[in-house]
């Protein structure tokens, strides 16, 4: 049972939830001794019945009921109150009874075709055997298994629930997709951009010596980007939040989507006390349950999330998720990290029509260098653009924006 728990600690959106609490007491009875807010608990609080099962029959007792977290006094005015988590369909799925059965993430994700796995820890031989387990099989998962260091370290010295109450006094969330649909309209059909500020990639290295986020920022939204893109991502991106919180502090209106790797509600909220608006989330990372639970953080925080898919088995179940209402094609390849704009049409081509349907808006992400790629996102149905590359490494970002689209934007 123990060996189950633990198992189940390996990263995902509920970790810090599990390390809250003693197996010995209920989630929402821990949240109201440690005046926690309960959403942090929130997907655990179904999740502890059976993790603590044997020790409650051991007392006598009967293990909580589900129901129990939604007549808890300490859940209400909580943020578990405002994710809606009476919501039953949601914490009685049948991918949340999956989760408390006790498999890793990573069978969970790896049934799902997600490629990207969790770090494997040497203590935990069911989490993969030999070289296999200790190399990580591309750029995007050496990503993801420093951000599980990064992120560590972050909580050990910033605990969740500061986060979440540091949230709580940022300034209020701008309207990402309002600033993008006004763009379009104000620049008569073209794709909105969301300028991306990017000091390096791990691809191509170092891509601006001198690199100034606000003024940076600035440049964009005066030549006509509806919003901005803040890579906060350290290792790999020489970014961070201090240039994300600087941006929003500097005078710039522009929505801010911190561009980073998520594997952690901790992550969203951190991201909205440094005063971002909108949040990205991986499918190639985050499996389906991550991704809904995130996208209800995202919505308690009045946050948008764009969920970011790289091929149609990704968009397939990103399609299938209530919730998700601005999906990112992004056009570099996860297995040679080349880029190739014809991955947006291709897309689009076999799922228009039910994107449309569904009223979601396309953002094409990544590789976009002239006003022909622009149009031919533009003609395939986008309705925004993501550039960081083709804008960062002109001597005059700003300006670059003409180039890009051939024309200047309306400011
Ligand atoms: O930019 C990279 O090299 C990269 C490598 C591995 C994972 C993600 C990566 N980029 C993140 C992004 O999504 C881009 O920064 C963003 O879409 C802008 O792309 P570009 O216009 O090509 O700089």
């Amino acid at each position: 049972m123990e060996a189950k728990a633990d198992h189940r600690r390996q990263s995902s959106c509920f970790h810090s939830a599990v390390l809250l609490t003693s197996p010995m007491e209920s989630s929402i009875l821990a949240a109201a001794r440690a005046s926690v807010p309960a959403t942090v608990f929130s997907p655990l609080s179904t999740s502890f019945p059976s993790r603590t099962a044997a020790a409650h029959r051991a007392d006598g007792a009967r293990p909580a009921a589900r129901g129990a977290v939604r007549c808890s006094a300490a859940a209400q005015g909580s943020v578990l109150h405002r994710l809606g988590s009476a919501d039953e369909t949601f914490f009685n799925s049948s991918e949340v009874i999956q989760w408390e059965s006790g498999k890793s993430i990573n069978s969970i994700a790896a049934a799902q075709g997600i490629r990207i796995r969790r770090r494997c820890r040497p203590r935990y031989p069911s989490e993969g055997v030999g070289v296999d387990r200790a190399i990580p099989r591309n750029v995007l998962e050496q990503i993801v298994w420093d951000k599980e260091v990064d992120l560590s370290q972050r909580k050990a010295k910033m605990p969740l629930q500061r986060v979440v109450e540091s949230a709580e006094r940022a300034p209020p969330p701008r309207d990402f997709v309002a600033a993008l649909d006004a763009a379009r309209r104000r620049n008569g059909g073209l794709p909105a951009l969301i300028a991306e500020v990017k000091k390096a990639s791990p691809i191509k290295g170092l891509l601006r010596e001198d690199f100034n986020p606000v003024e940076i920022a600035r440049a964009y939204e005066k030549n006509g980007a509806a919003c901005l893109s803040i890579l906060t991502d350290e290792k790999h991106f020489l970014g961070s939040f201090e240039n994300l919180e600087t941006v929003r502090n500097s005078g710039v209106k522009c929505p801010l989507l911190c561009k980073d790797f998520v594997i952690d509600v901790w992550q969203i909220y951190y991201a909205r006390s440094k005063g971002a608006d909108a949040v990205l989330l991986i499918a190639a990372v985050l499996p389906d349950l991550d991704i809904k639970y995130m996208l209800r953080v995202c919505r308690s925080l009045g946050m948008m999330a764009l969920v970011e898919v790289h091929d149609e088995r990704e968009l397939d179940r990103m399609l299938k998720i209530d919730g998700v209402q601005i999906i990112g094609i992004n056009n570099r390849s996860l297995g040679t990290f080349e880029v190739d704009a014809a991955n947006t049409n291709m897309l689009l081509e076999k799922h228009g029509d039910i994107i449309r349907k569904k009223r979601i808006m396309v953002v094409s992400e990544s590789g976009l260098f002239t006003p022909h790629d622009v149009a031919s996102v533009q003609n395939a149905g986008v309705s925004a653009v993501l550039v960081g590359e083709s804008l960062v490494t002109q001597e005059d970002p700003g300006r670059a924006i003409a180039g890009l689209f051939g024309k200047e934007l309306l400011h």
